[in-house]
């Protein structure tokens, strides 16, 4: 049975490295590429690191049924293409979403037997440090991802899982994630997704 996967966390925890780590271990795993209308950062690619998309464009998809969920974060819209989780699936592949906790919140009440993974940072603090050194939002900006970030802290109860990503134990972190997978298909009853 493939598993739907969501991993989600606070902005700046980590889910883009765990996740850059994951698709090195060649297993037949589906990462999905999600829609944004915020611009690309340095190093970003479009189809790659997001679907890059104006405001009218993500709209009309909103209209159109073909997203997921979507969620506005930070002052922007982020959302996840319908038909790539469908065809993913068919394939039998696990799939991965990489989203926020509005997100993981909607796929919850979508598809409650999904498997939700909260990434945590092992402090505010560090969560921060990372944030600064990654150096890809204005001081302003910064300050509002960390606003959300503590509420989103909060919410860590509310996942199957909780995975802390401590400062340069990124390599610990990945292990877990995989670890879960491996136990999760050891299931007596699998998670079965449908979505309703
Ligand atoms: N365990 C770790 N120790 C130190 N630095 C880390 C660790 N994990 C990730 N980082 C670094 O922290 C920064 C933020 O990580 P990343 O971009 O993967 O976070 P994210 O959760 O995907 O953020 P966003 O939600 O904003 O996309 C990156 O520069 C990354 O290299
Ligand atoms: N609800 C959704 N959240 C998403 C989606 N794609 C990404 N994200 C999350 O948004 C924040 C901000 O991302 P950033 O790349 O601007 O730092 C982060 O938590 C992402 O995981 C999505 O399709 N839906």
């Amino acid at each position: 049975m493939p598993l739907l996967v969501v991993i989600s966390g606070p902005s700046g925890v980590g889910k883009d490295a765990a996740i850059a780590e994951l698709k090195k271990k060649d297993k037949p795993w589906h990462f999905v590429v999600t829609a944004t209308t915020r611009a690309p950062r340095p190093g970003e690619s479009d189809g790659i690191d997001y679907i890059f998309l104006d405001e009218g464009t993500f709209k009309k998809l909103r209209e159109d049924d073909q997203l997921l969920e979507s969620a506005e974060y930070a002052g922007r819209w982020y959302g996840v293409p319908r038909s790539q989780v469908a065809e993913a699936m068919e394939t039998g592949k696990d799939v991965f979403l990489k989203i926020d906790v509005q997100g993981a919140e909607s796929i919850r009440a979508l598809a409650p037997e999904a498997l939700f993974i909260f990434l945590a940072p092992g402090s505010i603090e560090e969560l921060a440090g990372r944030l600064n050194r990654r150096q890809t939002e204005t001081p302003e900006e910064l300050e509002r991802r960390l606003q959300i970030a503590r509420q989103e802290l909060a919410l860590a109860g509310q996942y199957d899982y909780c995975v802390v990503n401590r400062d340069d134990s990124l390599d610990q972190a990945v292990a877990e994630i995989e670890a879960i997978i491996v136990a999760e298909k050891c299931r007596v009853r699998p998670r079965i997704v449908r979505f309703s």
